[in-house]
């Protein structure tokens, strides 16, 4: 059983051409039955592939404290997270240990750079990272967001015509509600004894998650009938994994389904050089969420209440709710997220 592999090179997607109408066919199929759809983006460059990846290496590798820093305004999880061998969040707020979390290179850790399509955005977080500028890095960023911004907006536009939401201009108003942040995430070389699960199962926030990553393979998505499958082949630079998130899950009325995923790596890891890292935009709705009509009827009756989505994150998060990992009873673990159904389900 494999997930679609939709061919999104340029030419041949012209809006309303049978080339889109056939590649919207299959990305429709792939989330409402899936979650989730591979992408191959022929025209993607291979230079941008290793641009980002040594951006993504760039940045993690800085000492904690730079990482540390506040970069967003938004209300919603630290901007750098770090989960430690115990799978606990490791108390972002403690410098004092600095010198030991560096010798103890943390499992999972990943940064998330706000706005990264637009130059404002990827510079204001390059230049608090590198008081000294970095341009590399910050045309990196902006180069390779743009490339998943258009994968982000030919699917969803795809969505909306599939679903007979486009009239008007209600596509053009949610695409400019749209809100981006691109995720970097490494992941540390597996040794004798860890634990194969990387990244525990869950469903991602968002609207749409788009994934990148380096020639590690990792990600799993579960099935309908409650499968692990493995997505993303070896070698390939020029694919992507659409992840439909929570978000798209309750706007769409349950028809898309959200995609549980998780990371597994194994020995191949032993390999010195050979972390995974995984690049990834992730999109949110900046304000409220509805349900549009047309995914209302006698048969699918409404099942969310009408909700703000980075409110849901925080939510999600756990952010404010006495079992936060950051508040004093830390007894949840971290990584389990609460669900948009308890948040606004009917
Ligand atoms: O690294 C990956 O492949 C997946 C990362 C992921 O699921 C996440 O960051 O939410
Ligand atoms: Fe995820």
């Amino acid at each position: 059983m494999i997930i679609p592999v939709i061919d999104f090179s340029v030419e041949k997607l012209k809006p309303g051409s049978e080339s889109w109408i056939c590649a919207s066919k299959e990305v429709v199929y792939g989330l409402e039955e899936y979650g989730c759809v591979e992408i191959m983006y022929e025209k993607f460059p291979i230079e941008l592939h290793n641009s980002i990846f040594d951006a993504a290496k760039q940045v993690l590798n800085l000492p904690e404290k730079a990482k540390k820093q506040r970069v967003s305004d938004r209300p919603g999880p630290k901007s750098y997270i770090v989960v430690n061998n115990n799978n606990n969040v490791a108390d972002n707020d403690d410098d004092d240990d600095e010198d030991e979390a560096n010798k103890d290179v943390p499992p999972f850790q990943n940064i998330a750079i706000d706005n990264p399509t637009t130059l404002q955005g990827a510079q204001s977080f390059t230049n608090i990272m590198w008081p000294q500028g970095n341009h590399n890095f910050c045309e990196s960023v902006m180069c390779f967001s743009k490339r998943l911004e258009e994968i982000y907006e030919i699917v969803m536009r795809m969505v909306f015509e599939k679903n007979g939401v486009d009239q008007g201009d209600r596509f053009e108003s949610f695409k400019n509600s749209s809100f981006h942040l691109l995720r970097m995430v490494k992941y540390k070389v597996r040794e004798k004894g860890d634990s194969n699960v990387a990244l525990i199962d869950h469903r991602d926030s968002t609207i749409l998650s788009i994934l990148h990553q380096n020639q590690i393979n990792g990600l799993q998505i579960k099935t309908k009938n409650g499968h692990w499958i493995p997505v993303l082949k070896p070698n390939s630079t020029s694919s992507f994994i659409v992840l439909a998130g929570e978000g798209l899950m309750a706007w769409s009325n349950d028809r898309v389904r959200g995609c549980e995923h998780r990371v597994m790596l194994d020995d191949l890891m032993e390999m010195k050089n050979k972390e995974r890292y995984s690049v990834a935009l992730f999109t949110f709705i900046n304000g409220v969420v509805d349900v549009p009509k047309e995914f209302v009827d006698d048969e699918h009756p409404l099942r969310y209440k009408p909700f703000d989505h980075f409110e849901f994150n925080r939510y999600y998060h756990h952010i404010d709710s006495p079992d936060h990992p950051q508040q004093p009873n830390k007894s949840l673990n971290p990584l389990i997220r609460r669900t948009i159904k308890t948040f606004c389900g009917i």
